[in-house]
């Protein structure tokens, strides 16, 4: 390598901020010597030159000096990942010794890569603005070889690297950075131990960062924690020494693995025949369709010995292949036992016992604070990262899960056998669950399935993918959730990954009024008091963007909070019945107020869940939001054309909005005891405050 150069040796501690090369104790330290340069061969790329730190160095040459800067002075950010919570310990015990050290000037902070970072470019792109810039990052990481967050963050550097729009050496502005890896050398020895925080070295040097300390790798299982102590003892030392560094002005930042675009892979090596293609995507299998073309292998996005899989099975999904889901939702269960249907009867006519729902993609591009996955679920902007399963097989799988489940229910006290029986058609898939089915490449496929076999498709995606839903075939219901009414508040609630993500949700408004406007298409709204119920105007900015055919607005349930998983909500964000009422109504009066021509249709009191739709829907005075589902078919096998209003059925009276039954099916409701407490109490309130009126009154 370019060390070869080197003619005197020097017993100083070195450190070359700018190689992967790690130095042992004693190196030998080029002078006054030419150096290689190696930069790699690449495509054409737009460069913008970022001007180097200012040190003490006048000469151009290469030299041992001490460096102007005191990193005591500086400002340390130490960021971590975890799934289990030791690498958050040891990220902690890192901050705890550099605060107790005695001349350090600012408080190191602490800051998760998934919780307290909303865009990683903040950080890893642009860099805080601490008066002279002068930033040292820690990176505390622990490697998986499954599929992880860690994942996404080591792609966000690489990405950050190929991205031609801007400055190539970014983080060249820190002062320096450290990484301190946490493995398992038992279980994943050799190249695999440690092998994320390895890469993170590589990727921060690449990004023009200068690395303060060699890459730390501490086996858990073995050394633990006071082993990962030893490396922040002597990360400290560091700081507060003033041995000098080498640094050299004319050495390029780290870009020397020749490994990348020099060594063999010239294109004359790499060109395959067009004949040979086939042959080759049979053997990759689906392997090379994540389109990932660095040295790291296309993972599955939940493989079987995750966190995320335990975690996954644990609330009772069926994982279905690598990256599929299905579940019961507690309604199947109850419709199974002649109990209540959920709200999608009330609306639509779903019989909560034929309905499946599952996900093709348990991945996502946000990170909701209502969603409780959060922490170990995996994640990507807006490409597929991961190893692909044909349509097939996602849709046999998830068939296959849901009857399992179904079977299982066949001891369970209650069971009504016509209903048991029944089950095993499914009539209704609700692509929803967690995760973003439109991500899945193949969502067209798997969707024409379901409709082969006359299984209706409703199907929600969280407005991040304009491209995937502009491409999206027909579906008998297409929901799009809308977390938040303008930019601030969306980002509060969803967390995205994708910085212009208000702009994808106003393109995929755009979508829906043009591309999609064949579709029945619902606004999905959930309600959280105190994140999202304010600014009706700008939620009526967005209905008269989208025109959607209804806007079914739902209260927040609550599923517990923990900060463990990042949410934050509590029972306070869970609004009342009468606070959503109140919501819609407002709404309501809004679109009223603009011409646009919407109403209420109907309700379902016990889920806390409200209609309005396109007064379209009202036909001669009666409200059809219901669907007439062999007619959806018959239009779809016709090959016409055709738009929601042609598949439609009366709304029954028990479910319109305001009356007696609240959506309550007069049939269900003597089985449901919950449900008929909540009546009760919903008309002991009705009762009180008409009383109130009165008393006003007088
Ligand atoms: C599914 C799984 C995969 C893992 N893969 C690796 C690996 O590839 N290399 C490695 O060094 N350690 C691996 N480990 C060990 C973890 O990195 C180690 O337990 C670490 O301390 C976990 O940190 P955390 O508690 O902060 O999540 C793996 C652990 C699990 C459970
Ligand atoms: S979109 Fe769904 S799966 Fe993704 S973070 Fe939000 S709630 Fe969770």
């Amino acid at each position: 390598g370019r060390w070869s150069l080197v003619v005197a040796e020097s017993p100083i501690y070195a450190v070359d901020f700018t190689s992967s090369f790690t130095p042992s104790t004693t190196t030998q330290i080029p002078r006054s010597v030419p150096l290689l340069r190696s930069r790699a061969k690449r495509s054409p790329r737009v460069i913008k030159a970022s001007k180097p730190i200012q040190l003490s160095v006048t000469s151009n040459e290469a030299s041992l000096t001490k460096s102007t800067i005191n990193l005591l002075e500086s400002q340390i950010y130490i960021f971590y990942t975890t799934l289990t919570g030791s690498s958050h310990r040891v990220a902690k015990t890192l901050q705890e010794k550099l605060e107790n050290l005695e001349d350090l000037k600012n408080k190191p902070k602490l800051l998760s890569l998934d919780d307290d970072l909303d865009d990683l470019e903040e950080y890893f792109l642009k860099t805080p603005n601490n008066g002279n810039n002068k930033n040292i990052y820690l990176l505390v990481l622990p490697s998986y070889e499954t599929d992880s967050p860690i994942d996404y963050f080591l792609e966000h550097l690489k990405d950050t690297y190929q991205d031609f729009r801007v400055d190539k050496y970014p983080l060249r502005s820190l002062l320096g950075f450290a990484v301190l890896g946490l493995g398992d050398s038992e279980s994943w020895n050799g190249e695999k131990f440690c092998y994320q925080a390895k890469l993170a070295d590589r990727w921060m040097g690449k990004l023009g960062a200068r690395r303060l300390f060699p890459v730390g790798e501490v086996c858990m299982k073995y050394e633990g924690e006071p082993k990962a102590n030893e490396w922040i003892q002597n990360f400290a030392q560091l700081l507060s020494d003033d041995e000098p560094f080498y640094i050299d002005e004319n050495d390029d930042v780290d870009d020397s693995d020749k490994e990348d675009s020099e060594e063999g892979t010239d294109d004359a090596d790499t060109l395959v025949d067009v004949e040979d293609m086939g042959d080759i995507i049979r053997k990759s299998g689906t392997r090379g369709l994540a389109g990932n073309s660095t040295n790291e292998e296309v993972k599955q996005m939940v493989a079987k010995d995750s966190p995320t899989y335990k975690s996954l099975t644990k609330q009772g999904y069926t994982i279905v292949g690598s990256h599929s889901g299905v579940k019961i939702c507690r309604w199947t269960k109850s419709a199974l036992r002649g109990r209540g249907s959920c709200y999608k009867f009330a609306f639509y006519g779903i019989k909560s016992h034929l309905c499946m729902e599952t996900t093709p993609s348990l991945a996502c591009s946000n990170k909701c604070v209502f969603c409780w996955r959060h922490g170990t679920n995996p994640v990507a902007k807006s490409n597929w990262r991961w190893e692909l399963d044909p349509p097939e097989k996602v849709f046999e799988g998830a068939l296959a899960g849901h009857y399992q489940k179904i079977k299982q229910m066949r001891g369970v006290p209650g069971i009504q056998m016509d209903r048991f029986q029944e089950a095993f058609q499914v009539r209704h898939c609700a692509l929803s669950l967690v995760g973003e089915p439109i991500f899945y490449p193949h969502i067209n496929e798997f969707v024409g399935m379901l409709h082969e076999k006359h299984i209706s498709s409703f199907l929600v995606c969280n407005a991040q993918h304009p491209d995937n839903l502009a491409k999206l075939q027909k579906v008998t219901q297409l929901y799009v959730s809308i977390d938040a009414p303008n930019r601030q508040d969306l980002k509060k609630v969803d967390r995205p990954l994708n910085s212009d993500f208000w702009e994808r949700l106003m393109s995929c408004l755009d979508i829906l009024r043009t591309i999609q406007k064949h579709q029945r298409t619902v606004f999905r709204l959930t309600l959280v008091k105190g994140f999202n119920m304010g600014d009706i105007e700008s939620y009526a900015d967005m209905v008269a963007r989208a025109l959607p055919s209804q806007i079914e607005i739902k209260g927040a349930t609550f599923c517990g909070s923990s900060s463990a998983n990042g949410n934050p909500l509590t029972m306070q964000n869970i609004p009342f019945y009468e606070e959503c009422k109140e919501f819609v109504v407002n709404l309501s009066n809004e679109l009223k107020s603009r011409g646009l021509n919407y109403d209420i249709a109907a309700e379902h009191a016990h889920s806390c869940c409200i209609l309005m739709a396109d007064t379209k829907f009202k036909i001669n005075g009666k409200w059809h939001t219901h669907i007439d589902y062999p007619k959806f078919f018959e239009l779809l096998e016709s090959g016409k054309e055709f738009v929601d209003l042609d598949y439609v059925k009366e709304t029954p009276e028990w479910a319109v909005w305001g009356s007696d039954e609240a959506g309550f099916n007069p049939e269900d409701t003597k089985f449901d005891r919950k449900a008929e407490k909540l009546k009760n109490k919903l008309a002991r309130e009705e009762q009180s405050r008409q009383i109130i009126e009165q008393q006003k009154n007088f």
